[in-house]
């Protein structure tokens, strides 16, 4: 038997949570190779770069490069692992359920290991697919070896540090070698480590992000009555959360939740509940609010401007949310498609994020500063609550916009100084 702080692990997807994953476990001590079949990602990671934004990843990588390598084979991948982590991409199908054909296709590859003796499920999966796992397996010959389900609560922009400490280890597992074997390959976080059966690990994850995003759909939903009331939704949000028992995070209003996970795992639990005959009124609720947070900005320029058609407008900050680079379900593309089709011209501003060629942005301009971007504008969104923002000098910006009106998405900015300075400023849930 290796030593537990020293076993031989294959980690398939370097993505971010791939490689965060792949760099943890090489800075606990185990061997770990990262297959990926991404040839650009694989060169640059082989080159000593990392292709994602996460903070403290890519010293940790460096740090651990007698430990950690990146490969395109499979079979180098293989050759001498014992325990493959699948960290794949799991996106929505056109049903709206996760899909599981990029899981499919690393179960399959690992037929070919000829040291493997345990399958960790990471990605985030409909519950019942350790089932679906352990008969592929079986079907591949791996008749004897262990499978677990893993799921990960890291968040983008801190997931090293989230990685090495959590708030619990989730181990899913049918047998209890297997569980302690997943519990020994994290030995030294000092976590509560909860073990269960596979089905149930896999709906902690996704009963945890529908969770998360339900307080910030309450938020949302309790800032808009707050508009119609008069009352300030930051000072209620604040009193409410100091309840120990409902707790001061994801209570904060804004433009909405996006990111790559929110998005597609509560709409794939809620399929995930369809294909059950039911219909969840909680969780169906709190998508829709969602979406239409998203597009109550639109109607707030609106009320100001009128018609937005040949508008210039500009978003201020791009990401899904400050600290990424990802671009995934982020809140400014929905709004940017909306834009463009009321006929507005859009302009945008972002320190980090990569857009993808998502068809919203082909025609956006993105500029360097936010003065830039916002110099002869009609109007601008504060998307994203980038900090730099904060030491924009609004003062000159009033002067430089065509119109100085301001929708501020993320309440980011001080109501009255921003009035002061001539601005017609609009934000979530305060007067
Ligand atoms: N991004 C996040 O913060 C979190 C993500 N998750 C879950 O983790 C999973 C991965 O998410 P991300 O890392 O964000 O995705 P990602 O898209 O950043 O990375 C996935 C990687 O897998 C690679 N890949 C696809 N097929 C492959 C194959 N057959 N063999 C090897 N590599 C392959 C892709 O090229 C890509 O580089 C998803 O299920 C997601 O829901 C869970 C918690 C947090
Ligand atoms: O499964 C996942 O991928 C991850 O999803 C989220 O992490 P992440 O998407 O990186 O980012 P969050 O910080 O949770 O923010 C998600 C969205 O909610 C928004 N948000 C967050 C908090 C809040 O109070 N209000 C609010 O609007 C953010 O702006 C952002 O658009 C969860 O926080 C992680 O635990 C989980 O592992």
């Amino acid at each position: 038997m290796a030593d537990r702080r020293n076993r031989r692990v294959a980690v398939f997807g370097a993505g971010y949570i791939g490689l965060v994953t792949g760099a943890c476990l090489a800075e606990l001590g185990h061997r770990v190779v990262v297959r990926d079949i991404d040839p650009e990602k694989v060169r640059v990671l082989q080159g000593g770069d990392v292709p994602i934004y996460e903070p403290g990843l890519g010293d940790m990588i460096t740090r651990n490069k007698e430990r950690l390598t990146f490969t395109l084979d499979l079979d180098e991948a293989l050759a001498e692992a014992e325990v493959a982590y699948v960290c794949v991409d799991t996106p929505p199908s056109v049903s709206g359920d996760a899909d599981l054909s990029k899981v499919w296709s690393v179960v399959r590859s690992l037929a070919a290991a000829p040291h493997l003796h345990t399958v960790v499920m990471k990605s985030t999966v409909p519950v019942g697919t350790g089932v679906r796992a352990r008969a592929a397996l079986d079907e591949a010959g791996l008749t004897a070896t262990g499978y677990a389900s893993n799921p990960e609560f890291t968040a983008e922009g801190r997931a090293v540090n989230d990685f090495m400490n959590p708030d619990r280890i989730v181990i899913g597992a049918d047998e209890p070698a297997t569980a302690v074997l997943i519990a020994e390959l994290h030995s030294g976080i000092d976590a509560p480590v909860v073990t269960m059966d596979v089905r149930s690990a896999e709906m902690v994850k996704l009963a945890s992000n529908a969770l998360l995003a339900t307080k910030i759909s309450f938020a949302n939903e309790i800032a808009t009555l707050c508009e119609n009331t008069g009352a300030d939704a930051m000072e209620v949000l604040g009193a409410v959360g100091l309840d120990h028992r409902l707790g001061p995070h994801f209570l904060r209003p804004g433009i909405g939740w996006g990111g790559s996970c929110f998005p597609k795992d509560s709409e794939a639990l809620r399929q995930l509940a369809s294909n059950t005959g039911f219909h969840p009124p909680l969780l169906s609720a709190v998508i829709d609010v969602n979406n239409i947070q998203k597009r109550r900005a639109i109607q707030k320029l609106k009320d100001v401007l009128g018609d937005l058609a040949g508008r210039e407008i500009v978003l201020l900050g791009m990401a899904f949310k400050p600290g990424t680079d990802d671009m995934r379900e982020a809140p400014s593309a929905v709004l940017a498609s909306r834009l463009q089709a009321e006929g507005a011209s859009v302009r945008c501003w972002d320190p980090l994020a990569r857009p993808s060629a998502a068809e919203p942005w082909l025609s956006a301009r993105r500029y360097a500063s936010p003065e830039e971007a916002l110099d002869g504008a009609d109007a601008a969104v504060v998307v994203t609550e980038w900090a730099q923002l904060r030491d924009v000098d609004w003062g000159r910006v009033a002067q430089l916009m065509r119109r100085p009106v301001l929708f501020d998405g993320r309440n980011l900015l001080d109501p009255a100084e921003m009035r002061e300075l001539g601005f017609t400023y609009m934000s979530v849930g305060r007067p």
